[in-house]
């Protein structure tokens, strides 16, 4: 329940239309049963031939009355569907704003589809919730209350009878149905949730299965996802109805017994023959009110488990906000940044990546970091843009890294990871990702100086930059690092791909920039580090040599070893 309570109160922010849509909705109500027991009496009085201008009064106002259900009816769904868009807005903004800090480490938990299937599908499925659950019930025992109020006075046999049908609709049949449906409903969300996953992983994985002749495997696979999850829903479909003609059915029965009770009550005198239709034709349509609460359980049970669903991914953003931002200024200079006997596992109960590291990368210093693959490179840097949480202390100028928005730290960062995404648009878009100041010349430049003069800021790039080369997409990565003004470099190897040439321009160039700032690169490659201030070498997950590239060479170690290593592959 309190997932749902998060949500109330995110929509009673939008009072205005909440409150609109209740008082409409009564009033479409409470119309429509006055326009029904009007024109039972019509019916009654008629049989009596009265004057004709009560005849003419009565037609007139069953006129007025029609016409004042039909504009309420269309107030209530125009404010009713308003506020749901508004709330559903509102948490789509609220959840894309948890799931942008938590960031990367969400798939740790999450696989993609699942995520897509929960920001899109269950954020979508909470649509019913105020539409079904929140204010139609209010709006019913409104109706009823004040209905019953006004039999009242007829016959308090007929109130029992109204009673009984209110509480056999509204609440035992739904609750019956609630039990058959509840199944059903988790079966839906979980072959959605599977369906999405294999879509995701059926795009993303294409070329490998189109390479490994597993397209018509895995599409047979997604087909059959798909027919599961189309079998559920039709199930629940069918349920839906039979449900609610049920409850129609019931409720004709109530009609069925005040016309039974009302006819009695006439024989004996008790109840005034004139008012007999008016009063089954009250009961007729009064229950227009409960028959959809047929589907309530139903939207009730989606709804909860959806916001569920959300929230258990929300939450743990939720433990892993920063604790304050008072320290936000020190980025603003070239920061020092300190481990301090850090260790890291990616999941909980398996073997460490990152096993009491200490290090210091000082204020303005150059830093290699090398080591044979899977060593920690990578993670070490991803600890510093506050991807995950480590055991230990990491500080930047000294402050813990806890004390930092995660924003903060991206902002004031120059990244290129081993891998960079680009955008569907132009060279120009995706190097304005970092910088929207720089003008056009500036741009053209920018291409000059990372070795892609031939590029033109109109160029297309295609969805994930599938129309560049390894080597131009890693000069373009790099690029777009340089546009941003940081002081704080962490480069997983951004160079990896190009050839030893271009690799030295654009060191040149990234060097000529960074001159005061704190360079940190991850790099397989051995060749240049003497120009480094100093260079990290990992094994295991573990920092066991650091020093200058003069110091490591004459220390004869694990550092000397790998570059005899590099030379005799070389010659
Ligand atoms: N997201 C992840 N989830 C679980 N384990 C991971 C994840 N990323 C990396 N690892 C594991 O952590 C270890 C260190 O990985 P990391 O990428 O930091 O090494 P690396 O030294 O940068 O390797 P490379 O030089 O190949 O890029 C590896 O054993 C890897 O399998």
């Amino acid at each position: 329940m309190s997932e749902l309570t998060h949500i109330v109160k995110n929509m009673i922010q939008d009072k205005k239309d909440v409150v609109l849509s209740v008082l409409f909705g009564f009033l479409a109500g409470i119309t429509a049963v006055g326009l029904f027991a009007a024109n039972g009496y019509l019916i009654s009085q008629a049989a009596l031939e009265p004057p004709m201008y009560v005849l003419i009064a009565m037609v007139a106002v069953v006129k007025i009355g029609s016409f004042i259900r039909a504009l309420s009816r269309y107030a209530e769904r125009y404010y009713s569907h308003r506020a749901t868009f508004t709330m559903l807005s509102d948490l789509r903004v609220y959840f894309y704003d948890k799931l942008e800090r938590i960031g990367t480490s969400l798939f740790q938990t999450y696989r993609s589809g699942d995520l897509l299937s929960r920001v899109v599908g269950d954020v979508e499925s909470l649509q019913n919730f105020f539409l079904r659950v929140l204010y139609p019930p209010i709006v019913m025992v409104l109706v009823f209350l004040s209905t019953i109020v006004f039999v009242s006075f007829y016959s308090l046999q007929v109130v029992i009878c109204l009673l009984v049908g209110l509480i056999l609709t509204a609440i035992i049949m739904p609750a019956w149905f609630a039990q058959k449906q509840k199944k059903v409903s988790s079966r839906i969300l979980e072959e959605r949730s599977q369906l999405s996953t294999d879509v995701a992983e059926w795009f993303y994985g294409f070329r490998e299965l189109t390479i490994h002749q597993k397209l018509e495997e895995k599409e047979q696979h997604l087909v059959a996802s798909s027919n599961r999850y189309i079998k559920e829903q039709e199930q629940a479909g069918i349920q839906s109805i039979f449900h609610q003609s049920m409850n129609m059915a019931v409720s004709l029965l109530v009609s069925w017994a005040v016309l039974a009770i009302g006819a009695l009550l006439v024989a004996g005198g008790e109840l005034d023959g004139l008012f007999l239709a008016m009063l089954i034709m009250i009961s007729f349509i009064v229950f227009e009110q409960s028959v959809p609460m047929a589907l309530f359980p139903i939207h009730y049970d989606e709804s909860e488990r959806a916001a569920k669903r959300l929230y258990s991914v929300v939450d743990q953003t939720e433990q892993k906000r920063p604790l304050s931002t008072q320290h936000n200024q020190c980025l603003y200079a070239s920061p020092s940044i300190d481990f301090k006997k850090v260790s890291f596992a990616f999941l909980k109960d398996q073997r460490s990546t990152l096993t009491d590291v200490t290090v210091s990368f000082p204020a303005g210093s150059k830093t290699a970091i090398v080591g044979p693959s899977g060593s920690g490179k990578s993670t070490l840097l991803n600890l510093i843009l506050k991807q995950f949480d480590a055991e230990g202390e990491i500080l930047i100028d000294g402050v813990p890294i806890s004390q930092f928005e995660q924003e903060i730290i991206w902002e004031k960062v120059n990244v290129v990871l081993q891998e960079s995404h680009f955008f569907y648009g132009t060279v120009r878009d995706n190097l304005l990702l970092s910088d929207q100041n720089w003008t056009d010349e500036d741009l053209k430049q920018l291409l000059v100086d990372v070795q892609l003069p031939y590029l033109n800021l109109d160029d297309p790039v295609l969805e994930k930059g599938q129309n560049l080369s390894g080597g131009e997409k890693q000069r373009l990565a790099m690029a777009r690092a340089i546009a941003k003004s940081g002081n704080l470099w962490l480069l997983d190897e951004p160079t990896s791909s190009l050839d030893s040439w271009t690799e030295q321009r654009l060191y040149e160039r990234l060097f000529t920039q960074a001159r005061n700032d704190t360079v940190i690169i991850v790099s397989h490659r051995l060749a240049g580090l003497e120009k480094m201030d100093q260079i990290i070498v990992m094994d295991q997950g573990k920092v066991i040599e650091v020093g200058s590239f003069s110091k490591l060479m004459k220390e004869k170690g694990y550092f000397y070893k790998l570059k005899q290593i590099e030379k005799s592959v070389l010659q």
